[in-house]
């Protein structure tokens, strides 16, 4: 581990009170300020410029008022780098320019390939009446999620979409992407610099001929990958689902890394994560289905390590370091493998399974193996 050197650094931090509480735990205030980093609470109700002084800001504000805020202080203080920039941070926030940019990265993978469901958007509701999916190149069933994901609970909101029934409740400007049957499980890559984690969630079970042809037009969900286990025994369409997917093999890590180095290179973001799919029919092949901006890494066992490297890496002008491999795996199915810089060897407690719950305080158990590839 570093030493602070003597020198301390204050990173301002600027977030919603429910990411605040999830993300800014005692546990990662106590490791940053082991290693000489102070995390500092922006007053959002005052101007940012009269605030600091900050080494770095870290932000998941979307207000046009924050985003000018950030624009004058980075005028003030070109030093001081912003985690990160609103621009790029704003493709994100239209589910069609988010998944535009997994179709810009090019690869060689032997035995994987990758991409994105086919889908379209539909901006008013004359044109849904109109819509001819077939036409359009898509098949039923079909998930609608509002265009915008801006986080507000609305933009998570979708359906699923059995038959043309179904298609008269939307509300548009949606997106229909095809859904694609993936085993009922989904791998959350988490990506942290150059830090790439996968961990598996279970997701929307796979439909079949038989549900398609006798189901309800629409069936109305949110947020299902981020349920806690309450939620889920409630759940009427995710109680449908076989809860052991324990067996389900993971994507390859090298080329998860690959995707994940292009997504950050592409984007310009240091702090995202991104849900991918295996398609069943084809079997080798991979759906990036949503890419979020400073998601809930709380749920990521290490949270705090990974986060507090990072961290010193931005405050060191070292975030390009190269990468080394690491493969860790877990029973408990939500940790399965990691790929981290090796900048600390110390043992790390990981997550127990409940991951999904909001993460004050987490339970967790020891289990950690790890090879260097
Ligand atoms: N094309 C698809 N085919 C099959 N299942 C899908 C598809 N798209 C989404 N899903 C399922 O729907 C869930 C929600 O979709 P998505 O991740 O796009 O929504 P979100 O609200 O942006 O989620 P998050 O909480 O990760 O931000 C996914 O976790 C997955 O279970
Ligand atoms: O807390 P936030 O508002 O940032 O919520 C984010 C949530 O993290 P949380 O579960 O810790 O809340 C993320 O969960 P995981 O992918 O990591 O499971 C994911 O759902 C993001 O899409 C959410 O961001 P939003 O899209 O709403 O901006
Ligand atoms: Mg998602
Ligand atoms: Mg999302």
């Amino acid at each position: 581990m570093e030493e602070p050197m003597g020198r301390r650094f204050g990173i301002g931090y600027a977030l919603a009170p429910k990411k605040q509480a999830s993300f800014v735990q005692v546990s990662l205030i106590n490791l940053a300020k082991e290693r000489g980093i102070d995390l500092i609470k922006i007053d959002l109700e005052k101007p940012l410029i009269d605030q600091g002084p900050f080494d770095c800001i870290l932000h998941k504000i979307y207000s046009p008022s924050w985003k000018q805020q950030l624009s004058d202080y980075a005028v003030k203080n070109p030093n001081v780098p912003i985690i990160d920039s609103p621009n790029a941070i704003e493709r994100l926030h239209n589910r069609i320019s988010m998944l535009e940019v997994v179709t810009d990265i090019n690869f060689e993978c032997e035995k994987v390939s990758f991409g994105i469901p086919k889908q379209i958007v539909v901006y008013d509701a004359k044109a849904v009446k109109e819509l001819n999916l077939e036409g359009e190149g898509l098949k039923l069933p079909v998930i609608a999620k509002p265009l915008v994901a801006d986080g507000s609970a609305k933009s998570h909101k979708m359906s699923l979409v059995f038959n043309k029934d179904g298609l008269s409740k939307l509300k548009p400007p949606v997106v229909l992407q095809e859904f694609v049957n993936h085993g009922g499980v989904i791998f959350k890559v988490y990506v942290v610099g150059d830090y790439v984690k996968c961990v598996k969630r279970k997701s929307l079970p796979d439909v079949n001929e038989e549900k398609l042809g006798s189901s309800e037009g629409s069936l109305s969900f949110s947020q299902v990958s981020n349920l806690n286990s309450v939620e889920r025994a409630d759940d009427k369409y995710y109680s449908m689902m076989d809860l052991e997917d324990e067996k389900t093999e993971l994507p390859p890590i090298s080329f998860l890394v690959n995707i994940a180095s292009g997504l950050r290179g592409a984007m310009g973001l240091r702090l995202f994560n991104f849900d991918l799919i295996r398609d069943v029919r084809i079997g080798n092949r991979y759906l990036v289905i949503d890419i979020n901006y400073f998601p809930g890494y709380a749920k990521m066992p290490c949270y705090e390590r990974v986060l507090t490297d990072f961290f010193w890496d931005v405050l060191n002008n070292n975030d390009d370091n190269k990468m080394d491999l690491n493969l860790q795996s877990s029973n408990m199915g939500t940790c399965e493998m990691e790929v981290r810089k090796l900048v600390s060897n110390s043992e790390c407690e990981e997550d127990d399974g409940a991951t999904n719950l909001p993460v004050s305080p987490i339970k967790r158990e020891e289990k950690e193996s790890s090879i260097q590839v």
